[in-house]
């Protein structure tokens, strides 16, 4: 059994007189330790499908299972990751990472034991006592990693969560997520518009077309793990690279003609 199902699902908003189809016959499959990438053309619904999976958005149609359970709404079982930093300002890395811990009445040793755990994991050992507006873009990911993490989540959902680094940043946090997964194994899914991300870190890139968003191509990345920036020089990467750039172009220019 797969870990995700998704289904037929569709997804219209509407506002006053202007209705976008967002999402429309989507079906994707994840198995348990996937980390699965979407990629796909601007606007294609990538981020209405996580917050549906995240159950923050309900879909029109459709179902989404999670370990066969239907997904009515947002559940301690999946770990968020945004693209803007949501740490809360006035708690330290420490006590931002044992939140949800504490929301869950985990008690202080417990707690304190299992942040520091994820704290270590992310490399910020020696900043758990240090306030956010402290820390690097970078760091703040981390933190923001560690939080998810904590809570022991069935299933991480990040949603272009390097976006907003530098290049050289982006890569360590690249390879810091690859070592962090190897070691937890947990369920990702993943998005990025960044196809060079999606196949370093992906054992399977599925690739949206234009919108409404479909599933449009399901490409298997099987480069040797564990891997690190070194992957991306060699020739399967770029041979992997090329056929996600040529679908995503085909989208595009299909779409630009139909303007
Ligand atoms: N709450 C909303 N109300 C109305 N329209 C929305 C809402 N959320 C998303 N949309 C529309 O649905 C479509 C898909 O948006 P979504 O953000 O999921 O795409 P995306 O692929 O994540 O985009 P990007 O890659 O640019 O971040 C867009 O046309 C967007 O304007």
């Amino acid at each position: 059994m797969s870990k995700l199902m998704v289904e037929q699902v569709g997804k219209t908003f509407a506002s006053g007189d202007i209705v976008v189809e967002a999402l429309s016959d989507i079906n994707l499959r994840i198995a348990e330790h996937e980390l699965a990438v979407i990629v796909g053309p601007s606007g294609c619904g990538k981020s209405t499908l996580l917050n549906i999976v995240a159950g923050l958005e309900q879909a029109d149609s459709g179902i989404v299972t999670m370990n066969g359970r239907s997904i009515e709404g947002p559940g301690a079982d999946r770990g968020m990751v945004f693209q803007s930093y949501t740490l809360f300002p006035w708690l330290t890395v420490q006590q931002n990472v044992e939140f949800g811990l504490r929301i869950r009445g985990i008690t202080a040793k417990e707690r304190q034991e299992i942040a520091r755990h994820y704290i270590d994991l992310v490399g910020l050992g020696s900043f758990a006592a240090t306030l956010p507006k402290a820390l690097s873009g970078g760091m703040k990911q981390r933190v923001a990693i560690a939080r998810a993490l904590a809570n022991k989540p069935e299933m991480l959902l990040m949603d272009e969560p390097f976006g907003a680094l530098d290049a050289q940043t982006r890569l360590v946090m690249q390879e810091l997520l690859l070592t962090v997964w190897e070691q937890e194994r947990t369920t990702i899914l993943f998005i990025t518009h960044d196809i060079d991300e999606a196949v370093l870190l992906a054992d399977n890139v599925y690739v949206m077309s234009r919108r409404p968003g479909r599933i449009r191509n399901q490409i298997q990345v099987s480069l040797p793990r564990p891997r690190d920036h070194r992957a991306t020089v060699s020739p399967e990467f770029s041979t992997i690279k090329k056929e996600i750039m040529e679908m995503l172009w085909e989208e595009s220019r299909t779409a630009a003609i139909e303007r």
